[in-house]
C-alpha cells in the first residue's frame, strides 16, 4: 500500500513565531498514527496545513499522492476532518451545515442518514438552527460530516472533546469500522489513553519538531506500573529485588513498589510467596510520556 500522508520539511512561521519547524513524516495507508505533544507544540498547525487551512512557509504535504497545495479539492474528497472545537454557522440548520460541508468535500454523503440515525440526530434536530444546539449536538454534526462521504483518511484533532461517554463509544465504533475497511487515521490528542487504544505508531512533537516516532506498543512496554502486595506470611524486602522493581517500600507484610518491563519474572517470584492480595495499576501514559522525554515544554 502507498503512503496516505507524506509531510516533508514542513515549516510554518507566524511572523517571528515558528509554529512548525521542519516536520517530516509518512503515514502508510491503513495505519493509525498518533501525534502528541504539549500545548503549543505545533500539532494543530500541522493538521491545518494538511487540510489547506493554513499555507505552509515551506515544505510539501501529499495526501494519497496528491499535493495539498495544488490539488486541495481532490484531497478534501478523501479526508474526513474532526477538530475538537467544531465551529459551525449559527444561523444555519444542522442539515444545511452538513450539506455545505458535504459540498466542500465534493463527494456524495453516502453515509449521512445512517450516521444521523446512529448518533440520534433526528430530522427535527437537523431542521433546527445550530445556535440552538448543545455542544454535544454540534459535536455530533462534526462526527457526521467527518464520516459522511466515506473518506479514506481521517484527520482527528482532539476529537472526543465535548462528547459524552455514550457518544465516545459510538465514535470508537466508527473508528474501528474505518480501520477494518483499510482506512487511515491521523490522531492528535492529549488523551493519551485514546492515542494508546487507537494508534499503532506515535510521533511526539515538541516546539515545532518531531522528537521521536515509535510504535505505540513500545511506549506501552516502557510504562510504569504501580504495584501493591499484601502477604499472609512476611518476606524480606531482598526477595523483591527483581529486575524492573523500584521505589520499594514496605514492612515485610505489605509492599508498594513500581515496576517496569516484563511481568513474567515478577509473577514467578510472587508465586513462591503466600500472597493475600496483589494489585498492579498501569501509570497514566502521560507520566511515562514526561518520564521518557523530560519536561517537553
Ligand atoms: N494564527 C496564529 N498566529 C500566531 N501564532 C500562532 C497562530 N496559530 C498558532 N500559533 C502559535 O503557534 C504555536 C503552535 O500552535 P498550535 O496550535 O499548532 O499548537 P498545538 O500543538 O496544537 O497546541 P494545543 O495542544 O494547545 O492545541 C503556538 O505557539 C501558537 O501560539
Amino acid at each position: 500500500m502507498g503512503a496516505a500522508i507524506e509531510v516533508t520539511g514542513l515549516v510554518k512561521r507566524y511572523g517571528d513565531k515558528v509554529a512548525v519547524d521542519g516536520v517530516s513524516f509518512t503515514v502508510p495507508e491503513g495505519e493509525a498514527f498518533g501525534y502528541v505533544g504539549p500545548n503549543g507544540a505545533g500539532k494543530t498547525t500541522t493538521i491545518r496545513s494538511m487540510l489547506g487551512l493554513v499555507r505552509p512557509t515551506a515544505g510539501t504535504i501529499r495526501v494519497l499522492g496528491r499535493d495539498v497545495a495544488t490539488d486541495l479539492s481532490e484531497v478534501l474528497a478523501d479526508v474526513g476532518h474532526l477538530p475538537g472545537e467544531f465551529g459551525l454557522w449559527p444561523q444555519l440548520t444542522g442539515i444545511e451545515c452538513l450539506e455545505y460541508l458535504g459540498d466542500l468535500q465534493g463527494r456524495p454523503p453516502v453515509r449521512r442518514q445512517e450516521l444521523c440515525d446512529r448518533l440520534e440526530l433526528s430530522s427535527i434536530d437537523l431542521r433546527r438552527q445550530v445556535r440552538l444546539y448543545s455542544r454535544g449536538m454540534r459535536q455530533k454534526i462534526g462526527l457526521v460530516q467527518a464520516f459522511q462521504h466515506e473518506p479514506r483518511v481521517l484527520v482527528l484533532d482532539e476529537p472526543t472533546e465535548g462528547l459524552d461517554p455514550v457518544m465516545k463509544e459510538r465514535f470508537a465504533g466508527l473508528l474501528d469500522e474505518h480501520r477494518r475497511a483499510g482506512g487511515t487515521i491521523f490522531l492528535s490528542s492529549h488523551i493519551l489513553s485514546e492515542v494508546e487504544q487507537t494508534t499503532e505508531r506515535v510521533a511526539v512533537v515538541k516546539a515545532g519538531r518531531i522528537v521521536v516516532t515509535r510504535a505505540t506498543a513500545d511506549l506501552t512496554g516502557e510504562r510504569v506500573r504501580r504495584c501493591t502486595l499484601v502477604l499472609k506470611k512476611p518476606v524480606p524486602a531482598g526477595e523483591l529485588a527483581i529486575a524492573g522493581v523500584s521505589a520499594l517500600e514496605g514492612d515485610g507484610w505489605s509492599y508498594r513498589f513500581e515496576f517496569r518491563g516484563d511481568m513474567e519474572p515478577l509473577m514467578r517470584r510472587l508465586g513462591t510467596f503466600a500472597v493475600q492480595e496483589f494489585s498492579c495499576e498501569p501509570e497514566h501514559l502521560a507520566r511515562m510520556f514526561f518520564e521518557i522525554y523530560g519536561d517537553a515544554r
